[in-house]
C-alpha cells in the first residue's frame, strides 16, 4: 500500500526554463486526521493555492507580485512567505542563486487549521522543480516545503507537507525526515466549520503539555492504526469509528470558541466523528454516508447563521492527486 517516493537529486541533467510562465496547485490538509499527532496528513479537495510564476537572470531577491483571495493578512516579503521560502531553498540548492524568482499567489484555504502555510510552501518547491526542469526527487521537495513550513509554524512536521505534495494520505515521521503516501481513499464525506478567526499553530502547540498520559497515548496509537487499516481495507465505516483522538484533541478543543456546542449538533445531524482539523481552529464532521453529509452541513450552516457564530461551513472529500502542474490562469 506505501508508495516509494523517488530519490533525491535526479542524474539527468536539467535546464532552467527562463522568463516562462508556469502554474501549480497545491490542495489543503488534515493534518494529524485526529489520532496521529504529526504523523498523519490527507489532502482535501476544493480548497488549496495556485502559484504561478517565472525565473530571471536578475539582481536582489525574489518577488511576491501579488496574493490574492487570502482571508487573513499574508507577509509579501519573500523571505517570510512559505511558497517562496520553500521555492528559494531548491534554488540554491540546484545552483542557481542568480535566478530570480517573480511569482503571484492565488490563496484557496479560507481558515487556520487546514494547512495553509504548507499548500503555499508545497506550491513554492513544485514552481521551482518544474522551472527548473525538475531535477529534484520527491523527497527533496518534501524536505524544502517542511523547511519552509517549520519556519512559521513552531515545529518540524511533515503531516501537512507530505499530504499536500502526495495526496491522498500521508504517513510521516519527523525524527527520520521521511514521509510516504499510504493510499487514496474514497468513500468518506468531510465537513468543515471554519472559524474566522486565525488560531495559529504555533499557538496551538503550546496549549500541548510535555507530558501526557500514558493511556491516552495508547488510545490514539491504536486509533491511528485503526485509520490506516481502514485505508487498507478501503472500509470507511472502520475509518468514522477510528477518527478519535484522546490525545491532543482535549488540550487543543479549549482554544476552540463552540467547539463543543458544534460537535454536538454536527453529531444529532449524522456525523459519524468530529475532530480538529491540524491545530484548529477549523473543525471535521465526518461521515461515510453522502446523504448525511448534505443534512451535517445544511443543519450547520442554519445554526451558526441563527446563533451568529462566524464559522464558514464548506464540504470536501479525499485529494488523491496532491500538488500538481496546472494552466496558468489569466492574471
Ligand atoms: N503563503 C502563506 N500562506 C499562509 N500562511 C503563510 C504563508 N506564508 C507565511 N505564512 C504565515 O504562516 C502562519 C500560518 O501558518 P500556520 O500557523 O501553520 O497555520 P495554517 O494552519 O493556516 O497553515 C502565519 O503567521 C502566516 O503569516
Ligand atoms: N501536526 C500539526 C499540524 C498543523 O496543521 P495546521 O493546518 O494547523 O498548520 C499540529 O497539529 O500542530
Amino acid at each position: 500500500m506505501v508508495e516509494q517516493l523517488s530519490p533525491s537529486v535526479r542524474s539527468i541533467p536539467s535546464t532552467p526554463l527562463v522568463e516562462k510562465s508556469v502554474s501549480v496547485y497545491a490542495p489543503a490538509s488534515v493534518g494529524n486526521i485526529g489520532p496521529g499527532f504529526d504523523t498523519l496528513g490527507m489532502a482535501v479537495t476544493g480548497m488549496g493555492d495556485t502559484l504561478t510564476g517565472f525565473l530571471e537572470k536578475r539582481e536582489g531577491a525574489d518577488r511576491i507580485t501579488s496574493i490574492s483571495g487570502a482571508w487573513t493578512s499574508l507577509p509579501t516579503d519573500p523571505s517570510q512567505n512559505t511558497a517562496t521560502i520553500a521555492a528559494r531553498y531548491l534554488l540554491d540548492k540546484a545552483g542557481y542563486p542568480d535566478l530570480k524568482l517573480t511569482v503571484s499567489i492565488q490563496k484557496g484555504v479560507p481558515g487556520s487549521g487546514l494547512g495553509s502555510s504548507a499548500a503555499s510552501a508545497v506550491g513554492g518547491a513544485m514552481l521551482a522543480q518544474l522551472l527548473l526542469g525538475s531535477p529534484f526527487g520527491d523527497s527533496d521537495l518534501l524536505d524544502a516545503a517542511a523547511q519552509s513550513e517549520s519556519s512559521v509554524s513552531g515545529g518540524y512536521f511533515l503531516d501537512n507537507v507530505s499530504a499536500s505534495l502526495f495526496g491522498g494520505i500521508s504517513v510521516s515521521n519527523s525524527r527520520l525526515r521521511e514521509a510516504f503516501r499510504f493510499g487514496g481513499f474514497s468513500g468518506l464525506f468531510l465537513v468543515f466549520l471554519i472559524p474566522r478567526a486565525l488560531l495559529k499553530t504555533s499557538e496551538s502547540r503550546k496549549a500541548i503539555p510535555p507530558d501526557v498520559p500514558l493511556d491516552r497515548a495508547i488510545g490514539a496509537l491504536a486509533n491511528s492504526a485503526g485509520l490506516l487499516t481502514a485505508v487498507h481495507l478501503g472500509n470507511p465505516d472502520l475509518f468514522c469509528r477510528m477518527l478519535q483522538d484522546p490525545l491532543i484533541q482535549p488540550y487543543r478543543k479549549k482554544l476552540i470558541p463552540f467547539f463543543d456546542d458544534l460537535e454536538k449538533v454536527s453529531r444529532e445531524a449524522g456525523a459519524r466523528s468530529f475532530i480538529i482539523s491540524g491545530a484548529g481552529s477549523t473543525m471535521m464532521a465526518l461521515t461515510d454516508n453522502p446523504q448525511d453529509a448534505r443534512t451535517i452541513q445544511e443543519t450547520l450552516e442554519k445554526y451558526v447563521q441563527y446563533k451568529q457564530i462566524p464559522v464558514l461551513v464548506r464540504s470536501s472529500t479525499i485529494d488523491s492527486e496532491g500538488a500538481r502542474h496546472v494552466a496558468t490562469p489569466h492574471l
